[in-house]
């Protein structure tokens, strides 16, 4: 029993996230204060926090890793702060430090990484149930708001189940599954399990978001068709097109420049927009790579913006020129084909490699393996 009079499960989901379909994924690097404004711009209903490491948030020595990744402002809400730990004190110290600006708090058990892995946290904890029910317990009895989850499913449907409702006893009130087993990333990425989603969403009580294989606006119904799930949550859909849930796909230019000007008002580390910008041009830079140099070396938002403008007048200009071709057709896979000015998903192929390896590398340079948690 918590000790805590708060809402609960579909409550919490209707009054709270306002019956969220539209769900922008825990980001490290990527899903930062600035972005979140942008996404929230384009139609995302409810927002979570990169993810934080617990131990590091609570380190009072170490103060510029927590200004590094927690920002907040009024209207940024519905918020969920994620935090990935694998003790129980130190998570219920850290979250108590972000209780009074968030709508919930988060568990990540999903991070396959191998920085996961060596300081034993995400997905590496999947099979450890009594100390992950004890993580979630915690923070279900103490906090003053609900506690969530986020998961990858289990090679068996049956093991993910029980899994799924040992963290629903545990006293999840929200549950997100990443419908990929935790071998699956790289470029053995591959398609999500939306089978697994479904059959979980079944079996629990509280609301479940799904996670996984959303490209296009379309998928978002297909997902929730499929699955039956509650909503979709979107990490690099979102990425590519900040306006995926807008169900638009903007010009490259109008993203980053609104973006850009929304980091002039809320300070966001250069780092974190470079790694922004690389994704929404991506399209587009294997046709001016001398702006995907210099995109690499810049070091001030000023300096962006000036790259920006330059990138912008000649993709308008190209956009101008061939404007009865800018129909979108669709490939022999299905996919469709934007011109290379437009915002668009990052498509990959069956294996999980993208279709366009080469052009990755520098942006891939960027950020660092060991801060992904794809
Ligand atoms: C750049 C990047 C950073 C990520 N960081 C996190 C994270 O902090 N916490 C987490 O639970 N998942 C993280 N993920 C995984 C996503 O939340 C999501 O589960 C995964 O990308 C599958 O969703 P998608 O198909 O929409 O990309 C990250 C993914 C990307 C691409």
């Amino acid at each position: 029993m918590s000790s805590h009079q708060k809402l609960q499960g579909y409550e919490f989901y209707r009054k709270v996230l306002g019956s969220a379909n539209y769900v922008l994924a825990p980001m490290v690097d990527q899903s930062e204060y600035a972005w979140r404004i942008l996404s929230r711009r384009y139609g995302a209903q409810v927002c979570y926090t990169p993810m934080i490491h617990a131990k590091m948030f609570c380190d009072e020595s170490n103060k510029q890793y927590r200004t590094d990744v927690w920002s907040t402002g009024k209207y940024d809400r519905p918020l969920i702060v994620q935090f990935c730990a694998n003790d129980p004190e130190i998570l219920l110290k850290a979250a108590l430090k972000v209780q009074a600006q968030c709508d919930a708090v988060d568990l990540n058990l999903g991070c396959p990484q191998h920085i996961a892995r060596r300081g034993h946290y995400g997905s590496f904890l999947q099979d450890e149930w009594n100390l992950i029910f004890n993580l979630i317990n915690i923070l279900h009895k103490n906090l003053s708001i609900p506690v969530t989850a986020k998961i990858r499913v289990f090679p068996e449907v049956e093991k993910t189940i029980k899994y799924a409702k040992m963290i629903e006893s545990a006293g999840a009130q929200l549950l997100t599954v990443h419908g990929r087993v935790r071998e699956q990333k790289g470029h053995k990425t591959g398609l999500a399990d939306w089978e697994q989603i479904r059959k979980v969403k079944e079996a629990l009580k509280i609301p479940v978001i799904s996670n996984g294989n959303i490209l296009y606006f379309e998928d978002i119904q297909r997902c929730l068709d499929a699955t039956g799930a509650d909503g979709i949550m979107s990490a690099e859909g979102n990425l590519y097109n900040p306006a995926i849930f807008a169900g638009i796909n903007p010009p490259v230019w109008q993203m980053a420049k609104e973006y850009l000007e929304i980091c002039q008002t809320v300070p966001t580390k250069i780092s974190y927009i470079r790694g922004h910008l690389f994704k929404i041009y991506r399209p587009a830079l294997p046709y001016h790579t001398d702006i995907r140099e210099q995109l690499a070396k810049v070091n001030t938002l000023e300096e962006m913006f000036t790259l920006s403008e330059e990138l912008r007048k000649r993709l308008m200009k190209t956009a101008e020129e061939s404007k009865e071709d800018s129909e979108i057709r669709k490939d022999e896979n299905g996919f469709k084909i934007f011109p290379y000015w437009i915002c668009q998903p990052n498509v990959r192929t069956e294996s999980g490699n993208s279709k366009k390896k080469k052009e990755e590398t520098i942006e891939s340079n960027i950020v660092p393996e060991t801060l992904q948690c794809e």
